[in-house]
């Protein structure tokens, strides 16, 4: 497909994998422009992992166009290679060598790598460089994972579960490196089971079942999100109340004036979370 690719850094058509007869990857159009966080999302073996390993060249499609950077992965060699990262849900073992010694491991394979001190200080392990990797912390190996993936600066970064096991702090400031990296011109093709970081994180999302993109949207208005309506809590003495409506505004107005413009009781406006709407889709997806 050349090299034009404009804006896109990911452009598939068609996509299809089938393992011994049974489709994992059902004719998937998918695009990924240059610099977003794009989430795909999708129940257990949706069909996340084979879509991504066939973007990333480490498995071969049964069908339809592919071009990532420009170039189609199946074909592609190492100068391809050099420009993608990939941090995988496990990654190697090398327990004994310390923190410092296996990204000066790694960076030999690229031939412009980045400065091992600051890609170490990037995912916050400065302080564990002389640590055996086999003594980190859960969050600590992952963020070394992500190092590895970001040494070679690289265009396009997969992120596959990232922050699985992670403690919420630890979450929080893995989901300020990553933002970093997309600031910093990354585009990043994130899978996750984590509604709420897919949310924080991605510009675009992209649910996945049954092998088939169902929908691909922002957070925001994944599955009509945005026209779905608010419920308003509030408490009096005789109880609890909820209201289910396109207008909370009118509703707290209303309210107001019964509580004569005192402060209404335990008021509380929520709209459906991603992961309400998201469970609702896959439920449909399921039912149909
Ligand atoms: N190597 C394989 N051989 C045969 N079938 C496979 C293979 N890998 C995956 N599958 C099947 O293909 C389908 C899609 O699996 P895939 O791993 O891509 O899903 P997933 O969305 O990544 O799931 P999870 O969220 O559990 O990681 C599943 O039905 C799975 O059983």
């Amino acid at each position: 497909m050349g090299t034009d690719t404009g804006t896109a850094a990911i452009r598939a058509r068609g996509l299809r994998k089938a393992y011994q007869g049974v489709v994992a990857v059902d004719q998937v159009d998918l695009e990924v422009r240059r610099g977003e966080i794009f989430a795909l999302l999708g129940p257990n073996g949706a069909g996340k992992t084979t879509t991504t390993e066939i973007l990333e060249g480490y498995r071969d499609r049964d069908g339809g166009e592919l071009s990532v950077l420009g170039d189609d992965p199946q074909r592609a060699g190492a100068d391809w290679r050099q420009r993608i990262g990939i941090v995988l849900q496990q990654s190697g073992d090398f327990d004994l060598l310390s923190v410092e010694e296996v990204v000066r491991h790694f960076a030999r394979y690229y031939r412009t790598p980045r400065d091992v001190d600051e890609v170490i200080e990037a995912v916050g392990l400065t302080e564990k460089r002389r640590s055996r990797t086999g003594l980190l912390s859960g969050g600590q190996r992952r963020r070394l994972d992500v190092g590895l993936g970001i040494l070679g600066s690289p265009e396009l970064l997969f992120l596959d579960e990232p922050t699985t096991g992670f403690d919420p702090e630890v979450r929080r400031q893995f989901w300020e490196l990553v933002g970093g990296l997309r600031d910093g011109g990354t585009t990043v093709l994130l899978t996750t089971h984590y509604l709420d970081e897919a949310e924080h994180l991605a510009d675009r999302v992209g649910v996945i079942s049954r092998g088939r993109l169902v929908e691909v949207n922002t957070p925001a208005r994944l599955g009509g999100r945005q026209h779905a309506g608010a419920v308003v809590g509030w408490t009096d003495a005789a109880g609890t109340h909820t209201v289910t409506t396109a207008e909370p505004t009118r509703t707290v107005r209303e309210l107001s004036a019964r509580f004569g413009g005192a402060e209404i009781p335990e008021l509380t406006i929520t709209r459906p979370t991603l992961e309400d709407i998201y469970l609702r889709m896959i439920e449909g997806e399921h039912q149909s």
